[in-house]
């Protein structure tokens, strides 16, 4: 496949490496100074991982193009049902996944599991909590919102708050410290005990090559897709 990575930063680079032991040829590298549309449009796909200001419309410009595209950047969802209908108006193909590793979809689902158990036991308290690297623009992190949404989808919990929630909802908390790629955990407190889940990300190539992964799937299709789809999970 011929890709156009945009966003060439942390993942862009990790993605770049995971791509050429594939045998995929990368034609475009956009970042903040250097935006080849030309080179785009001759994609076979693009990967998006840029910043949350700029992943609306490289998303826009890609399905405008017909070029199926694959986004991980989080903290842009105000704008998702846009890119959705601009994808369907183009009969174009679409996957945001707010975490591509084969781990934290498995963790999706245990979640989600785990969520339903829980619904009943209203001694349990559930909360979050969030690890990232210094450099991260947005809190809580994607995965945290997915996490919270499959969370509130299977219990009585309405939403999520940072740091300080009211009843019903799931407190966040998300801490920033030097070089941590991303670990995710969900407690559920008792005045007897805890039930916790973890998933502890040890570096970015399980992110890189469910993106790769992603890409390689959504050639030839048409429509918005998941992670879900991609790795045939639950
Ligand atoms: N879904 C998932 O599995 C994962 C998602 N992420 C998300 O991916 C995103 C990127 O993460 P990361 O690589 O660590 O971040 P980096 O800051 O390392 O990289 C961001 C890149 O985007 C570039 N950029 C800035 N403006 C634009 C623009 N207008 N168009 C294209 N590129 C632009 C930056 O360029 P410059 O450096 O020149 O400013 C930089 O190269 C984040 O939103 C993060 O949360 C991260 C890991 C996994
Ligand atoms: O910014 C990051 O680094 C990460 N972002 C994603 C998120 O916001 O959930 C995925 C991963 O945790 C790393």
């Amino acid at each position: 496949m011929k890709i156009a990575l945009l966003g060439y930063g942390r993942m862009g680079k990790m993605i770049e490496k995971i791509a050429i032991s594939r045998n995929h040829e990368i034609i475009a590298k956009v970042d903040v100074n250097n935006s080849d549309d030309v080179a785009i449009t001759k994609a076979d796909v693009a990967i998006d991982f840029s910043i949350p200001s700029a992943a609306f419309n490289n998303i826009k410009h890609c399905l405008e193009n017909n070029v199926p595209v694959i986004s991980g950047t989080t903290g842009w969802l105000d704008k998702y049902n846009e890119a959705v209908s601009i994808c369907n108006e183009n009969k174009g193909a679409f996957i945001y996944a707010s975490n591509f590793s084969l781990g934290v979809n498995v963790f999706f689902e245990l979640n989600e599991y785990l969520a339903k158990m829980m619904k009943n036991l209203s001694q349990y308290k559930v909360s979050m909590e969030e690890i990232h690297h210094t450099q991260k623009q947005d809190a809580p992190s994607g995965t945290a919102i997915t996490l919270a949404e499959g969370i509130i989808k299977n219990t009585e919990n309405t939403g999520w708050k940072l740091e300080e929630a009211q009843e019903n909802e799931i407190p966040i908390t998300a801490l920033r410290e030097p070089e941590v790629p991303g670990t995710h955990s969900i407690s559920y407190k008792s005045d007897v005990d805890t039930i916790d889940i973890k998933h502890t990300a040890h570096n970015r190539e399980g992110f890189a090559l469910g993106a790769v992964i992603a890409a390689e799937w959504i050639q030839r299709k048409t429509g918005v897709f998941s992670m879900k789809d991609v790795l045939n999970l639950g």
